[in-house]
């Protein structure tokens, strides 16, 4: 079996202009959103490996917050995760897949967890 090296981010919480129905498409919602990575390894970590052989976790949280567009809805949670993993795979050829999860907050009645998960390969 191959090695593999997963960056993650979990739990990460974003205000985004995004929803379906006419009240939905003025004011950002919250979302928490949750990222996995998987990179090309290298053969070997040593206790000095430098952070160029590996990618900044960090990458993920920016893919999520600041590389979003201003001032764009987005209909379907769908396009914003979307957005997130093609952002991630411009940023750097290693990344071979991403999965995103996007919990839509705003509309749970009690503790559920309503949202999607979007899983895409590098082209
Ligand atoms: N697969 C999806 N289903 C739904 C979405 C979505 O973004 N992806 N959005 C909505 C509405 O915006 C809903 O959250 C408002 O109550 C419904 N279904």
């Amino acid at each position: 079996m191959r090695d593999l090296l997963q960056l993650q981010v979990h739990d990460f919480e974003v205000q985004v202009l995004t929803g379906v129905y006419s009240e939905e498409t003025h004011l950002p919602q919250p979302l928490r959103i949750s990222m996995t990575v998987d990179l090309d390894c290298p053969e070997h970590f040593a206790p000095d490996t430098p952070l160029s052989a590996s990618k900044s976790y960090l990458d993920l949280k920016h893919a999520a917050s600041e590389a979003l567009p201003q001032g764009v809805h987005f209909t379907l949670i769908e396009g914003v995760a979307d957005h997130i993993a093609r952002t991630l795979f411009i940023s750097d050829p290693r990344v071979q897949r991403v999965e995103v999860s996007i919990v839509k907050l705003a509309i749970a009645e009690a503790s559920e967890s309503i949202g999607i998960r979007l899983v895409r390969h590098r082209p």
